[in-house]
């Protein structure tokens, strides 16, 4: 009971600190925005700015709602963070294309900064020689095309898996939102590590509990000069507890890459491949393991669960427009008919499974607010000035709903990406599902391959409906955010095998 009492009298002289330090600060917030023209915005309140503004809704949802009435570029002050939202096409382009170099760096967030060594994997770390160094490398050797190519038999193996597990449901309803993480989860495990790590289960849930605390708006990314909220919230050794899981789980692997370490690496999972190009000096005389782990941890942060909810996401349309399921069908069981085995170079030629796709990823997009971008020194966007050190972030979720770009702009039809020419590279700003520019997703092609082919895989193989009396769950379209856009209830189908 003493202890609790000095606890909270310390919590209390420490809140109040707090309120006097940060009323100072919000003056001089205040005086600078008298100079500067800033963003409109909604009115604010003493410290905490904005917040209050985003309760009770997502903050795509609460930021588009925000845009209709303050227009495409908003202001916003989120605590201690002067937040810079963009919601429309024609400012993307400016961000991400005409002051691209401007916006390139990224937020030093909690998550990242203890989850990923110190950002220093490829997602988070900011802008510089480092970043643009280990880009390179994604791009050329861990992603590329080529690369992505050789994990085909792996994408082979998991896929069978899945469609073993999804037979011996025996007419049950099957969780293909478990699945899907699961097939994802495993493919870039073996692609990463070459197996299946031995700590399967540990290292997947301490992932998914990384990804709830990494969505950016958490408390404590908003006061970050209050580090103590950290230690207040817990989320600071909540953190710590999953880096400690994920580090030692990934230094046993790296240990086990070392010993036996490949004559020649350039063929090996992405590991060996790190740790070659280390010893040959490529990836500059200061890289640490610790930065390796950081990269391949990254990978995977930004890698499994954005795949995932694409095809949750796709088999959550498709069920809701039988039409669109039964055209997909048709067209996968008519190209790879009297195939016993798919390959992955089978599904090359399904340009209307493509445009399901394209449509999931339009109206279902897995970031629907990118990954927050910094801004490097101030910068004139439509007559307001973006102050240094602002966050900026796109809501790419309603720049592709939007009615100025998108007949129908909330109906699923694949269709429409017939008549256009829109692909994945962000060079059309109203379509921008992986961003755009020099942090446009490095994983485009790794997740692509992975997505077409389990997704031609079910519908060859599976009749789906849903399960008697659980129509709403099969449908249901409600959303929980976290770095990602998922479905809140699992999706659970009945699959009939095809014969
Ligand atoms: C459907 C699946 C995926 C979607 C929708 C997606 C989307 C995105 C988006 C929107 C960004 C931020 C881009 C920006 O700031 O402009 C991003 C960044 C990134 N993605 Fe993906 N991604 C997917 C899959 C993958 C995969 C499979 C990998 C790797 C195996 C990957 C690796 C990365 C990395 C490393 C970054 C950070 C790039 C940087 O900051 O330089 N992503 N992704």
């Amino acid at each position: 009971m003493a202890a609790l009492t000095i606890s909270t009298v310390g919590l209390i002289v420490s809140v109040l600190f707090a309120l006097v330090w940060m009323a100072r600060k919000f003056n001089l917030t205040r005086n600078r925005g008298n100079k500067i023209k800033l963003p409109p915005g909604p009115w604010k309140l003493p410290i905490i700015g904005n917040l209050h503004h985003l309760i009770g809704e997502h903050p795509h949802r609460r930021f588009l709602s925000l845009a209709k009435t303050y227009g495409p570029l908003l202001y916003l002050k989120l605590g201690e963070i002067d937040l810079i939202v963009i919601t429309s096409a024609e400012l993307a382009c400016d961000v991400m294309k005409t002051h691209d170099i401007v916006f390139a760096s990224r937020p030093q967030l909690l998550g990242s900064t203890i989850i990923s060594y110190n950002s220093s994997g490829i997602a988070f770390s900011p802008y510089g020689k480092y970043w643009s160094q280990l880009r390179k490398i994604c791009t050329l050797n861990l992603l590329s095309p080529k690369r992505v190519n050789s994990f085909g038999v792996i994408r082979e193996e998991e896929g069978s898996h899945l469609v073993e597990a999804i037979r011996a449901a025996n007419g049950s309803p099957v969780n293909l939102s478990k699945m899907f993480l699961s097939v994802a989860y495993a493919t870039f495990a073996r692609a990463a590590f070459g197996k299946e790590c031995a700590h399967r289960q540990e290292f997947l849930m301490a992932m998914k509990e990384t990804f709830k605390l990494a969505s950016g708006f958490s408390i404590v990314d908003l006061f970050p000069s209050l580090g103590f909220l950290g230690d207040v919230t817990g989320l600071r050794a909540r953190l710590l507890r999953l880096h400690q899981v994920l580090d030692e789980i990934l230094s046993e692997i790296i240990e086990e890459h070392e010993e036996k370490a490949r004559e020649d690496s350039a063929d090996g999972d992405l590991i060996d491949i790190l740790l070659g190009l280390r010893r040959d000096g490529e990836l500059g005389a200061s890289t640490t393991m610790d930065n390796i782990k950081a990269v391949i941890l990254d990978l995977f942060l930004a890698g499994t669960e954005t795949t995932s909810s694409t095809l949750v996401w796709a088999m959550t349309e498709l069920i809701r427009h039988p039409k669109a399921l039964q055209k997909a069908q048709t067209q996968v069981r008519n190209t790879l008919q009297g195939k016993t085995e798919i390959k992955q170079s089978d599904v090359s030629n399904l340009p209307y499974l493509k445009m399901v796709i394209k449509e999931t990823l339009r109206i279902r997009p897995a970031a629907p607010l990118l990954v927050p971008r910094v801004c490097s020194r101030p910068v004139e966007l439509h007559g307001c000035t973006i102050p240094a050190g602002s966050r900026v972030v796109i809501n790419a979720w309603a720049i592709m709903r939007d009615a100025k770009y998108w007949a129908s702009p909330v109906s699923f039809e694949p269709e429409r990406f017939e008549a256009n020419c829109l692909d994945y590279k962000g060079s059309n700003f109203e379509y921008i599902p992986f961003g755009a520019g020099r942090r446009i997703c490095p994983g485009v092609t790794f997740a692509l391959s992975g997505v077409e082919y389990w997704l031609a895989l079910l519908l060859f193989h599976f009749d789906w409906q849903l399960p008697e009396g659980d129509g709403f769950n099969g449908t249901q379209v409600e959303e929980v955010f976290g770095l990602t856009l998922n479905r809140k209830i699992d999706l659970c189908l009945l699959a009939t095998p095809h014969k």
